[in-house]
């Protein structure tokens, strides 16, 4: 056993070094014990070379108190759990570091069963600096400089201390382990440690608190970064890794959102559906089927995309605008699939000069098209080499379908979600187009009305069309999507 004295009378003995498997990473960790017999733990991550190494920044060191309700049992009312995780975290993603972690400092040192009794005395209004004190103990009973003699016999002589609390900083420095930065831990804001932290801030003389670094906001917008880097495969740099401390509404978009968010050419569609296989009452109406939260979805997934697809039904039926309202992003450019040229001229899309229009009717059809929206900068007909009757067949729409999206890609817009209606969705899917599908089904029952996906089935359910799939619940709805892309690859590999 090793002995390593400090200043200021601190001294631990190594007691044994194991291995630590953890959701974080493989870490060694290394038990000692110190002078009055309290049991201590340092968790380290990367080889002392790794650790140790000069020309390196200073690693990243957790000081952390034990707190048996916050790290064991996932109390809100501190931070402590919020703080552990990210130290983990904050070093697993740097490959390297050190979380010291000190027992016999429960209830900033006045143990378990008085702060329980202090957490009584803030139940009846008072704050944690005084029910301390009304309990006849002091505020804060820790010292650190077992802290100090664990970094020194690690060999750590520099670090980066993730801390709030300026005592642990003061208290390695006087132990012979320079701090060369201090770091914020980032922790999301909660409602029951809301008052604590203050206080810490207010009486303590602790630090504000950071927030985490990947907030909703700043997901989404690597996400609409990610998606507008043509043909780039490299974006990945874009979007925090998986280990990134995130907060939850950026968790929920970077799981749902990053597999669609790379620059190459990629063809999605979405419909929402009732449970019974509705898009539309038997008149037509749609409004609404879904939820709200569905709608900020397909709002999204627009975002996310060059160009939007509707057929000229939808068109006709319930006047979409086809913009990004319901969160931040571009607007995409909007295509009507309008071969017999039947789109009314005030339809909103024409109309309100808010995103490019191409209106794609047939060649023979283009002419005239061209004239009716002569003077809207915005609006340009393409004319497409599909006759211009019904294209009824199969395989005049798998036609359609494939002239469609080479003239997108020839403009530049690789990026494209197929909107609706159903029978527009069910074209590109029909035609194999599809690399993704989006189906949200919402819990109403129609009836009778329009219907949802058609296309030729299969006899046998194990010939029915399989995918992997994702599910997400948006309120009361339920979006599953289909990786069409995949199912293809699988199937071409004959490993379906
Ligand atoms: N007495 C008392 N102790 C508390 C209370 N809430 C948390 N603790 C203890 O406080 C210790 C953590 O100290 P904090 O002040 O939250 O943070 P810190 O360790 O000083 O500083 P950071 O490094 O920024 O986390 C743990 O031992 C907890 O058990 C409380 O209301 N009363
Ligand atoms: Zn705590």
């Amino acid at each position: 056993m090793i002995e390593v004295p400090v200043q200021g009378g601190g001294q631990v003995q190594h007691v044994a070094t194991t291995q630590l498997p953890t959701a974080h990473g493989v870490f060694a960790v290394h038990g000692f014990r110190d002078g009055r017999g309290e049991e201590h733990v340092a968790l380290v991550l990367g080889t002392p070379e790794a650790l140790l190494a000069d020309d390196a920044a200073a690693p990243l060191v957790r000081v952390h108190s034990e707190c048996l309700t916050g790290d064991a049992l996932g109390s809100w009312r501190c931070d402590c759990g919020d703080q552990l995780l990210a130290a983990q975290r904050a070093i697993a993603a740097e490959g390297r570091g050190v979380v010291v972690y000190l027992r016999g400092q429960e209830g900033r040192g006045i143990g378990l069963m008085a702060k329980l009794s202090a957490y009584a005395l803030q139940d009846a209004g008072a704050d944690t600096v005084d029910a301390n004190t009304s309990l006849g103990l002091p505020v804060d009973a820790r010292d650190y400089a077992a802290a100090a003699a664990v970094l020194r016999h690690l060999g750590l002589r520099r670090v980066r201390l993730m801390t709030s609390n300026p005592d642990k900083a003061a208290a390695l420095r006087a132990g012979g382990v320079e701090v060369e930065q201090v770091v914020g831990v980032p922790v999301p804001v909660r409602t029951d440690s809301a008052r604590y932290r203050q206080t810490k801030v207010q009486r303590m003389g602790h630090l504000p608190p950071v927030g985490p670094r990947w907030s909703g906001e700043r997901a989404w917008e690597a996400l609409l970064a990610a998606s507008s880097h043509s043909g780039a495969d490299d974006l990945a740099d874009d979007l925090p890794d998986a280990h990134a401390d995130t907060d939850a509404a950026a968790s929920v978009l970077l799981e749902r959102y990053s597999p669609l968010a790379t620059g190459r050419a990629l063809v999605i569609a979405q419909v929402a559906q009732s449970l019974d296989g509705f898009t539309a009452a038997r008149t037509g109406d749609a409004h609404y089927v879904s939820g709200a939260q569905d709608r900020e979805h397909l709002h999204r997934l627009r975002a996310l995309v060059d160009a939007v697809v509707v057929g000229v039904s939808t068109v006709v039926a319930d006047d979409p605008q086809l913009t990004v309202r319901a969160c931040p992003g571009p607007h995409p450019v909007r295509v009507v699939l309008d071969p017999r040229a039947r789109a009314p001229l005030g339809a909103r899309v024409f109309t309100d000069g808010a995103a490019p229009v191409l209106w794609c009717t047939s060649s023979e059809r283009a002419e005239a098209a061209a004239q009716g929206v002569a003077g809207r900068s915005h609006v340009q007909v393409v004319g497409i080499d599909v006759p211009s009757v019904v294209p009824a067949g199969a395989l005049e729409r798998s036609r359609v379908v494939t002239t469609v999206l080479r003239a997108l890609h020839d403009r530049g817009f690789g990026r494209v979600l197929v909107e609706g209606g159903a029978t527009t969705v069910s074209a590109f899917l029909a035609a194999g187009a599809l690399d993704r599908l989006w189906i949200t089904t919402a819990p109403v029952l129609v009836g009778d009305g329009v219907p949802g996906l058609r296309f030729d089935g299969a006899d046998l359910m194990a010939d029915a069309l399989r995918a992997p799939s994702r599910r997400f619940v948006l309120g009361e709805d339920v979006a599953v999507e289909l990786d069409l892309a995949a199912a293809r690859a699988s199937s071409a590999s004959g490993t379906s």
